[in-house]
């Protein structure tokens, strides 16, 4: 799917190939992201998605193909120099992936995110801390910023990570599962962050979600992956509508559209 003209590239993916073993589980032709771009990306358990975001931050590197960030090759970038090329990607990771035994506080974990983006010496400003007091509190976190990141809830780790990938200031945000730990409440708050973050920054979004109805009204665009390929991607109303999304999940699937907002069930 072609974003406008003007749009600068983000991300582009050609001719990736991950292997697990002599198995490969990822296999992409070419898929391009511009900025601002918000994509979603579905698919059935084992589908790949996760394995696409930890490409496209380097924790999984192809066994063939080019994945460029910002027109900068970052699969064939030595492993030292990696961390510069990969500095404005804000990840957060599936809940079941957090360290528990981290043993900072919550806001700490979140200048972690903002350390990253500088030179190795330099130290956090008072600038950096209201960066990170701002995010903290955007999430409704603030009276937890000293809690250790350990003593939180599930759904409070996962707000402090995304806490943390905010404030990193991405070019890339890649989001797996965000809103998995989160109450109905803070679900609803996280479409809302995700518009927001959209409408303010120049950062390309992948969203991975099981659940249609938290992909924000801005997610335009919607890659469904199958075994491990791209079996649709074009805007969300058609992937959500397509023989494809039947075939993925082996039966009719209802979507309906409410005041902007994407609901899924099976019609049975
Ligand atoms: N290190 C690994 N070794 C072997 N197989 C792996 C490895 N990592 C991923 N896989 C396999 O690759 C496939 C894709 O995994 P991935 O985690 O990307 O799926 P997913 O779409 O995110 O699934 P889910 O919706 O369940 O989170 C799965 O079959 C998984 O078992």
């Amino acid at each position: 799917m072609q974003a406008p003209d003007k749009a600068k590239d983000c991300l582009t993916l050609k001719d990736i190939s991950v292997t697990a073993g002599p198995k490969p589980i990822l296999q992409i032709d070419s898929l391009h992201l511009h900025e601002r771009e918000f994509t979603g990306v579905i698919g059935a358990n084992g589908a790949g998605k996760s394995t696409l975001l930890k490409l496209c931050c380097g924790l999984v590197l192809p066994h063939q193909g080019s994945v460029k960030l910002c027109g900068r090759e970052i699969a064939s970038t030595p492993a030292w120099k990696r961390p510069r090329a990969l500095k404005h990607i804000g990840y957060v990771p599936q809940s079941t992936e957090y360290n528990p035994d981290l043993p900072f506080t919550a806001l700490e974990v979140v200048l972690m995110g903002i350390t990253g983006t500088k030179p190795l010496t330099a130290p956090l400003t008072k600038n950096d801390r209201e960066i990170a007091r701002r995010w903290l509190d955007e999430l409704g976190l603030d009276e937890y910023r000293n809690r250790t990141f350990r003593s939180l809830s599930g759904g409070e780790q996962q707000k402090t990570m995304i806490a943390a990938a905010m404030a990193s200031d991405p070019k890339l945000l890649l989001l797996d599962e965000p809103g998995a730990s989160l109450d109905f409440g803070w679900k609803e708050q996280l479409v809302a962050i995700l518009e927001k973050l959209n409408d303010i920054s120049h950062a390309a979004t992948i969203f991975v979600s099981h659940e249609a109805n938290l992909l924000p009204a801005c997610c335009k665009r919607l890659v469904l992956l199958r075994s491990g390929r791209i079996a649709a991607d074009g805007s969300t109303i058609d992937v959500l509508n397509s023989d494809h999304f039947r075939a993925v999940y082996g039966r009719n699937i209802k979507v309906t559209n409410l005041a902007g907002r994407w609901h899924a069930a099976a019609n049975i």
